[in-house]
């Protein structure tokens, strides 16, 4: 994000401060359309960086058997309240042609899909994609777990509440007793 843009948003945010009936020069806040500016250019950073490049696929003796990355914390911003939703993405897929992802790589994958705003929906799919596109495989399935900050500190208020979403690729959309191995390698 460049300098206008990051002003942008400081103006943006004494205007919010102001319209909430805040002293946008006291103390306390002076300093706060910066720090937000600076947090959105880091929480957002996928909007304007659109291709996901770190990432290195190896040679492997597997070809058929699941990997399966688990528990992937990851922190994201829902669209409708720009609040973050967040919690944990687990992510598999099942090799083809005797390649795989370096393990941190799906981790990295999970998190440039969680920087922009997004419904838990759409991250699961997004990180489906993303590894397709990335790593030839024969299926990919994406778990997500998260809880909704807009759920919970405010509206409906239902505290604690998981929102669990599910997206599958290839055989492990079709094949059943693939897609009952990753559900149960998640209990
Ligand atoms: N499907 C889906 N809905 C989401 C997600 N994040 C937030 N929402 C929902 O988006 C909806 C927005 O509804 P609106 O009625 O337009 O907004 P609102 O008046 O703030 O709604 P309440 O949250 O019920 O107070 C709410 O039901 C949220 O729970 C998400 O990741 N996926
Ligand atoms: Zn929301």
């Amino acid at each position: 994000m460049n300098e206008e843009q990051h002003r942008a948003i400081e103006e943006a945010v004494k205007v919010i401060l102001d319209a909430i009936g805040e002293d946008v020069n006291r103390d306390g806040l002076k300093e706060t359309p910066k720090r937000v500016a600076k947090m959105y250019a880091e929480v957002f950073s996928s909007v304007r960086e659109k291709e996901f490049t770190n990432y290195k696929v190896f040679p492997s003796m597997n070809d058929d058997d699941m990997v399966l990355v688990k528990d992937i914390e990851f922190y994201s911003m829902c669209e409708h309240h720009l609040l973050p939703f967040y919690g944990k993405a687990h992510v598999a897929y099942i090799p083809a042609d005797n390649k795989v992802l370096g393990l941190s790589k799906v981790a990295r994958m999970v998190e440039f899909c969680a920087k922009r705003p997004n419904v838990q929906e759409d991250l699961t799919i997004q990180i489906a994609n993303l590894l397709t596109e990335k790593v030839k495989t024969k299926g990919v399935a994406v778990s997500i777990e998260a809880e909704h900050m807009c759920m919970s500190m405010r509206g409906a208020k239902a505290r604690g509440s998981m929102t669990k979403t599910f997206h599958y690729e290839g055989v492990l959309k079709e094949d059943r007793e693939l897609k009952n191995d990753f559900l149960k390698a998640l209990d």
